[in-house]
């Protein structure tokens, strides 16, 4: 059963580079269906307005419900998820990827000026699994970049849409932290050598470096990962 999803935005173009490289193979294989749906579309005013200024004042405008409405409806089944990227939501993180993966079929609303009336998710939550996400502690112009974001993410891990799936396979094995460096030809460059245990061949003492590599690491940059904290 092919994952499919549902993009809905007014930036239908955000989204060209879904059929490039792995997300466009993904496609072609059959894997994946992605299409991409202009939220304009299901306007009915002569001006196809999207947005109007928000009750209890505040800056900016925000979102209608109804285009919104009418465009999941057009789309949605009671085996979809409705996915709502906002600054407010849980936060996206690889076992969510991982949970997107193994879905039947993901609705992305992707919001723009203030956001979108809340009542949207209001009314679908009953009716459909609806998870409102956050792809970071930063405030983006809209949901798109997240949306392809958590596309990417998501499908990379979608049992045959990776080459090589020992890649997954290390990943998951991954101890709490980040990444070793990695290191390729040439064995010098620019005066600087690759870490000799990596031209050694012994695999016991590359996988200690590897994972010294990774404490000393994840210790600098990512604390909050190590174990314990
Ligand atoms: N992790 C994330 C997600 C977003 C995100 C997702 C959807 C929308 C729709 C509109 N905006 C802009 C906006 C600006 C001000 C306050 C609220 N939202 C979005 C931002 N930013 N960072």
């Amino acid at each position: 059963m092919p994952l499919r999803i549902d993009v809905i935005t007014i930036f239908p173009d955000y989204f060209a580079p879904l059929q490039l490289s792995l997300m466009g193979k993904a496609q072609q294989s059959g894997l994946v269906t992605i299409a991409i749906h202009d939220l304009r579309e299901f306007t009915s005013d002569r001006h196809r307005s999207v947005d109007d200024t928000p009750y209890g004042g505040g800056a900016g405008m925000v979102m209608t419900p109804e285009p919104w409405g009418q465009a999941i409806d057009a789309v949605v089944t009671d085996q979809s998820t409705l996915i709502v990227p906002t600054p407010a939501g849980k936060l996206f993180s690889q076992p969510v990827a991982a949970e997107l993966a193994h879905s039947t079929h993901l609705i992305f609303a992707c919001g723009r000026y203030e956001g979108i009336d809340q009542r949207v998710v209001e009314y679908y939550r009953p009716r459909i699994d609806v998870r409102e996400l956050s792809i970071g502690d930063y405030v983006l112009a809209g949901g798109d970049v997240a949306t392809l974001a958590m596309i990417e993410a998501s499908v990379r891990l979608v049992p045959g849409v990776l080459g090589n799936p020992e890649s997954l396979v290390e990943e998951s094995h991954q101890l709490p932290g980040v990444e070793y460096p990695s290191y390729t030809k040439p064995p010098t460059w620019r005066g600087l050598d690759v870490p000799e245990v990596l031209l050694s061949g012994h695999h016991d003492q590359i996988a200690r470096w590897r994972a010294e590599q990774s404490t000393i690491r994840t210790t600098h940059n990512r604390p909050d990962l190590l174990p314990g904290s």
